[in-house]
């Protein structure tokens, strides 16, 4: 079989864990979680928003695996002010470095420039990961079903539930969201991008849309650039959207994530 970007990624990454176990046992990481920022709420946060408009987790995002560098003038805490003021609800940050260019103490710095719940964006594969999350000051964690097991899923979940932070499963086929159906956390993220090839389409929202049950929430993920977008998504019952790419290409951030906002259709 050939390996997927996401193969390589999750190859990398365990070797990262292991090295960073070796640096900082995993006692080091919990006494550190427990001293961490107080968890902010962020699943609330963003069924709270989708009552009277759209939830928006805003992503910090530098460069991606397959567009390159995205934004060249690139400072965390500016930007995450940025998405706050011009109306998004929670943030997220890629802590990944080979693939997306990113660092952990962005993470800290985003989140702590701002009031709002900060997601940590990244491949999770170990509890460790999770209780570093936590120690970063993530409030909210992702699972990644096309590249976990159902176990490690149900594991992950646990870890994040234990330190009370939120757990963001997402999915990109049938198959994927019934196995994520199977875990207690809401949040449901549709990712209209193909991990494995890359490839966007917003048909993967509307498709899925149709399974996801009554008591989840439905996020949609990736390839999202105009109102309409958004719209077009809402009618199949997203309520709230993970959108990266497209603010960081704007110059006025924060008054491109105001346009974004502005005129959602009724829930
Ligand atoms: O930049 P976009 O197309 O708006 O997408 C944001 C976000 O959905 C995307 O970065 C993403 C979704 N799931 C991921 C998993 C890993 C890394 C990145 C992602």
């Amino acid at each position: 079989m050939t390996q997927t970007i996401l193969d390589k990624i999750k190859a990398y990454k365990l070797e990262e864990v292991a090295a960073d176990k070796a640096a900082k046992p995993m006692s080091e990481v919990e006494a550190e979680a427990r001293a961490a920022s107080p968890v902010r709420p962020f699943a609330q946060a963003l069924f709270e928003a989708a009552k009277t408009g759209y939830g928006l987790i805003s992503e910090v995002k530098k460069a991606s695996p397959s567009k390159g560098l995205i934004r060249e003038d690139f400072h965390p805490a500016t930007l995450a002010q940025a998405y706050e003021r011009g109306g998004a609800t929670c943030l997220s940050v890629l802590t990944d470095t080979p693939s997306f260019q990113g660092a952990k103490s962005f993470l800290t710095e985003a989140r702590s420039a701002t009031n709002m719940p900060a997601l940590r964006k990244d491949f999770m594969y170990d509890p460790y990961q999770v209780a570093e999350a936590r120690a970063l000051g993530a409030d909210c964690i992702l699972i990644i079903m096309a590249s976990v097991s159902d176990t490690l899923a149900a594991e992950l979940e646990d870890a994040a539930f234990g330190w009370g932070m939120d757990a963001l499963i997402e999915v990109h086929d049938g198959e994927e969201l019934e196995r994520a159906l199977k875990l207690k956390s809401p949040l449901i993220g549709v990712n209209n991008r193909n991990l494995k090839t890359f490839e966007t389409s917003l048909d993967t929202t509307r498709v899925l849309s149709n399974n996801v049950p009554d008591g989840r929430f439905l996020i949609s993920e990736s390839g999202l650039n105009t109102p309409a977008d958004l719209a077009d998504m809402a009618q199949y019952g997203a309520r709230a959207f993970l959108i990266g790419e497209s603010l960081m290409r704007q110059e006025d951030v924060e008054a491109a994530t105001r346009t974004l906002l502005a005129d959602p259709v009724p829930a």
